[in-house]
C-alpha cells in the first residue's frame, strides 16, 4: 500500500476487463505496479488465465500479456489507484464490492463516458481521492480476452471537486503516460466530460438504434446531419448548465473518428452502446441522452432530440424484455 500519494503507485486494481478497461490493462501490465484485475466475466477470465490478455494495438501489432485475474475482490489487498471501467449501469454494484478495497490512501478514478459517476464512487472514497475525467481512446472486443485498440486519443483526469487539488489526478496521469498511454490531468474535466457526453449521446446513441458502426453513420450523410443536430442540442445543454463546450471541437471528434476508422480499415471500430445493442445488455442511455434531458430539465433548455433518442432507446431496451418474456 502506498505510505504517499505523492510516490508512484505500487497497486493498481482495474475493475471490468472488457474493451477499454483491458486495453488500460493491457498498458499498464507492463508498469512496475502490480496490476490486478477483476470482472464478472467468466468467458473473458477464462481466456486470460489461459493465454494472457491479448491486444491488437492501433498499428496491427499484437501482444499478449500476463495479468492477474480474479472473479471477485477477496483476497486483494488495498491499492493505490482503482480505475473503474464497467459499463455505467453496474458501477453501484461495482462500488458496494469495491468499497473495502479502498484504504487510507487509495485514490479511485474513472474516465467512462457519461455523466453523474462521481456522485456513485464518492460514496466510497473522499473527494481529494475521486478522480474523474474522459478518454479519446477506442476499443473493442473481438473475443472474451482479446481486445482491439482501434483508436489512440487523450485521457484528461482531475478533481471530481474543483476545490480539491490536482495531486491524485496528477498520480494517475503520471501512471497512464508512463505505461504508454497519453494522460494529462486537469481542474477543467467538467468541460471534457460534457465536451465527450456531446458526442457519444449523439453518434453513440443514434449508432446502437440504426445498429451502424461510425463508418456506417458517416457514411450516411442524413445520420450524419442527424448526430450533428443532437450534438448542437447537448451543446446548448451543457452551456446552459455552465459549461464550456464547443460545437466545432465536437464535431472535430466525430469527424476525426470517422476518418481514422474510414483510413485504417477498421471493422471493429463500433460504439460500445452498439456493442450492448447487439448483446442485449442495457445500455449506458442513462448516463447519456438520460443526463441530458435532466440537465436540460434543470435549466429549462428544449432537449427535443435527446428526449427522442432516449424513449427510443428504453423502448429498444423494452422490446428485448418482451422477447425473453415470449421466448
Ligand atoms: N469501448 C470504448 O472504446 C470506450 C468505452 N468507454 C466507457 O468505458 C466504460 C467501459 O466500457 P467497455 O470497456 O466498452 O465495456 P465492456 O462491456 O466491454 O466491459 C465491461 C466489463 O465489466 C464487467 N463487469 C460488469 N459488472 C462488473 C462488476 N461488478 N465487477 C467487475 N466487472 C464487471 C463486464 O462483464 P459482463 O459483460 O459479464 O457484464 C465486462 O466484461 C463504459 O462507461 C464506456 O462508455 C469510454 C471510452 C471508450
Ligand atoms: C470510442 C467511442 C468514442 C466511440 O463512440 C466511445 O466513446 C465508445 O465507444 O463508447
Amino acid at each position: 500500500m502506498n505510505e504517499s500519494t505523492a510516490e508512484s503507485p505500487k497497486s493498481i486494481v482495474i475493475i471490468g476487463c472488457g474493451a477499454i478497461g483491458g486495453t488500460f490493462a493491457a498498458h499498464l501490465a507492463n508498469s512496475p505496479a502490480k496490476v490486478t484485475v477483476v470482472d464478472l466475466s467468466e468467458p473473458i477470465r477464462h481466456a486470460v488465465m489461459a493465454s494472457g490478455l491479448t491486444i491488437t494495438h492501433s498499428d496491427g501489432r499484437e501482444e499478449s500479456v500476463s495479468v492477474d485475474i480474479r472473479g471477485s475482490f477477496e483476497g486483494i489487498e488495498q491499492p493505490d489507484i482503482v480505475f473503474f471501467f464497467v459499463k455505467t449501469v453496474h458501477n453501484q454494484a461495482a462500488a458496494r464490492d469495491a468499497a473495502g478495497l479502498i484504504g487510507p490512501h487509495t485514490v479511485v478514478a474513472t474516465v467512462q463516458n457519461g455523466m453523474g459517476h462521481g456522485d456513485v464512487l464518492s460514496g466510497i472514497v473522499p473527494a481529494d481521492r475521486l478522480v474523474v475525467g474522459v478518454t479519446s481512446e477506442g476499443a473493442n472486443m473481438l473475443t472474451p480476452g482479446h481486445v482491439s485498440h482501434y483508436a489512440k486519443g487523450a485521457t484528461k483526469v482531475g478533481p471530481w471537486r474543483k476545490e480539491s487539488s490536482l495531486e491524485s489526478a496528477e498520480l494517475v496521469a503520471d501512471v497512464l503516460n508512463s505505461a504508454g498511454l497519453t494522460a494529462v490531468a486537469t481542474d477543467a474535466t467538467e468541460n471534457a466530460i460534457w465536451t465527450k457526453l456531446a458526442m457519444n449521446a449523439a453518434y453513440s446513441s443514434v449508432s446502437a438504434l440504426t445498429r451502424l458502426s461510425m463508418e456506417g453513420l458517416g457514411d450516411s450523410p442524413e445520420l450524419w446531419r442527424l448526430c450533428e443536430d443532437v450534438v448542437r442540442e447537448n451543446v446548448a445543454v451543457a452551456i446552459a448548465s455552465g459549461a464550456f463546450v464547443d460545437v466545432d471541437e465536437v464535431l472535430g471528434m466525430a469527424n476525426r473518428l470517422y476518418a481514422g476508422i474510414k483510413k485504417d480499415g477498421i471493422i471493429a471500430g463500433k460504439a460500445s452502446m452498439l456493442l450492448d445493442v447487439e448483446a442485449r445488455r442495457p445500455t449506458e442511455v442513462d448516463a447519456f441522452n438520460g443526463a441530458i434531458l435532466r440537465e436540460a430539465a434543470r435549466n429549462g433548455v428544449d432537449a427535443r432530440l435527446n428526449a427522442i433518442l432516449f424513449a427510443l432507446i428504453k423502448g429498444l431496451e423494452d422490446s428485448w424484455r418482451i422477447d425473453a418474456g415470449s421466448a
